[in-house]
């Protein structure tokens, strides 16, 4: 049993000296859908074969040196599909089988192994929250607060997702997963978004005795991002904000607080490239937030009283992310802020998850209404989470030390 996000070593023992094998990694998700990745090798004079010290060979899912090929390279077999997880108090089973020969047809099992990768850590508590209009899960780490807080946003399909909060909570951050919509009572489609229901939030966590004052950390991916960034520019209390592959301008439905109203940036559907297999490349589709009405649906980040962190996948296909993130930094700096920290990856796309989630190059856009590319090429996208995950939480102990 391990962690998701942890590296995992793989080792087969017991083989003939230079024996041909296959090795296939598969997973089965909770709705019953198969990912899986294979990969040939050969083992070494003494018949061992370890995945980190032996290349794989052309003809796999992936060649080379790759200690952790197998999961990066897991593909689902349905299309437009991808790794999620729901239930977080379960683990993914993940098997391994050695397979007899290089050949297309699965060789002879020669070996098995179920190896479990869990999302919870022993004594991480997770709490479903059901105070005023707030729908959330919080995950508290064991043992004695209180902890550095920090909100977790998804972005557009809405819904709980609660793997990435759960798995922050194993280093020791009291998280809260919060939903906005597409839950429970809570509007069924992204309208109109109100800070108020936000700022709820941000209270529960400055007043949960758990949580670390005297400011919380926001984290946020695609339209959860520009969510965190409206957050940070109106709300109080907020001390670090990371967003991950996120726009500087509201996107998809109107913001409202208070007084303020910032509109979403035009989009136009014109500019969607369709391939001939019907996939959609939206990359663009958003105005410009720089020009003309457009600019109103910049979000004044300069207001913010926080540090910022943008983690950037450089082939990010949603939208432009690097774009984003750059003239975030000017106008921070523009109005005498601190620039924010960029992290830039080539080669990875939208879709950047906690570490050894598989890439997903395309799925259904629920906003856009047909599959779109994501971006990202798998090994470098693979490596990038692995990366941002340290990133992210670098940047948060640092920032929310109390
Ligand atoms: C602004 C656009 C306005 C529209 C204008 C039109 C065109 C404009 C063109 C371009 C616009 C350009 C840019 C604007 C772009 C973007 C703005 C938003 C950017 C984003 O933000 S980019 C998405 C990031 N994304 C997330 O942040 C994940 C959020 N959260 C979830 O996505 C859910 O939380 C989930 C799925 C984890 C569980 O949700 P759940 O518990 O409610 O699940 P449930 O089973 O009910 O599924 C509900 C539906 O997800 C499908 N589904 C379920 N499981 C799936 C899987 N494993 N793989 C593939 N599909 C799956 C089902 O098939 C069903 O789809 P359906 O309803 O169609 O059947």
């Amino acid at each position: 049993r391990s962690l998701f996000d942890e590296p995992l070593g793989i080792a087969v023992q017991g083989l003939s000296p230079r024996q041909q094998v296959t090795l296939r990694a598969s997973l089965r998700d909770e709705a019953g859908e198969l990912f899986e990745a294979h990969a040939r090798y050969q083992a070494a004079e003494d018949g061992e074969l370890d995945v980190a010290r032996c290349p794989a060979l052309p003809g796999g899912s992936f060649s080379g040196l790759e200690p952790m090929g197998l999961l990066w390279a897991l593909q689902p077999r349905k299309a437009f599909w991808r790794l999620v997880k729901k239930d977080v108090q379960t683990p993914f089973l993940l098997r391994l089988e050695v397979l007899e020969g290089h050949g297309d047809d699965s060789g002879r099992l020669l070996a098995q192994a179920q190896h479990e990768r869990a999302f919870l850590r022993d004594g991480v508590r997770r709490v479903p929250v059901r105070d005023g209009r707030i729908r959330a899960t919080l995950f508290l780490p064991p043992g004695n607060g209180p902890f550095p807080g920090v909100i977790d946003l998804y972005g557009a399909g809405g819904g709980l997702p609660e793997y990435r909060a759960c798995l922050l909570a194993n280093y020791g951050f009291a998280v809260l997963a919060l939903a906005f919509y597409g839950y429970e009572d809570l509007p069924k489609e992204m309208k109109e978004i109100n800070l108020e229901y936000f700022e709820e939030a941000v209270n529960y966590m400055l007043q949960h005795n758990q949580v670390k004052g005297p400011g919380i950390g926001l984290l946020g991916f695609s339209k959860g991002g520009d969510l965190c960034i409206s957050m940070a520019s109106f709300l109080k209390g907020i001390t670090a904000t990371a967003v991950i592959n996120g726009s500087v301008a509201n996107v998809g439905a109107v913001v409202r607080y208070k007084d303020v109203t910032i509109p979403p940036l035009g989009v136009n559907p014109k500019r969607i490239k369709v391939s001939k297999s019907g996939i959609g490349d939206i990359i663009d589709a958003l105005n410009n937030p720089l020009e003309g009405a457009d600019r109103q649906s910049f979000i004044p980040l300069e207001k913010a009283e926080c540090r910022f962190l943008f983690i950037v996948g450089q082939d990010d296909h949603n939208w432009k992310s690097e774009f984003f993130a750059t003239e975030g930094s000017k106008r921070l700096q523009a109005h005498g802020k601190e620039k924010p920290e960029i992290i830039c990856y080539p080669g990875a796309g939208h879709y950047i998850e906690p570490p050894f989630f598989p890439m997903c190059a395309a799925s259904m856009h629920l906003l856009v209404g047909m599959p779109v590319i994501w971006g990202g090429e798998p090994k470098a996208h693979c490596e990038a989470q692995i990366d941002a995950w340290q990133q992210i939480q670098a940047f948060f102990h640092r920032h929310l030390k109390g």
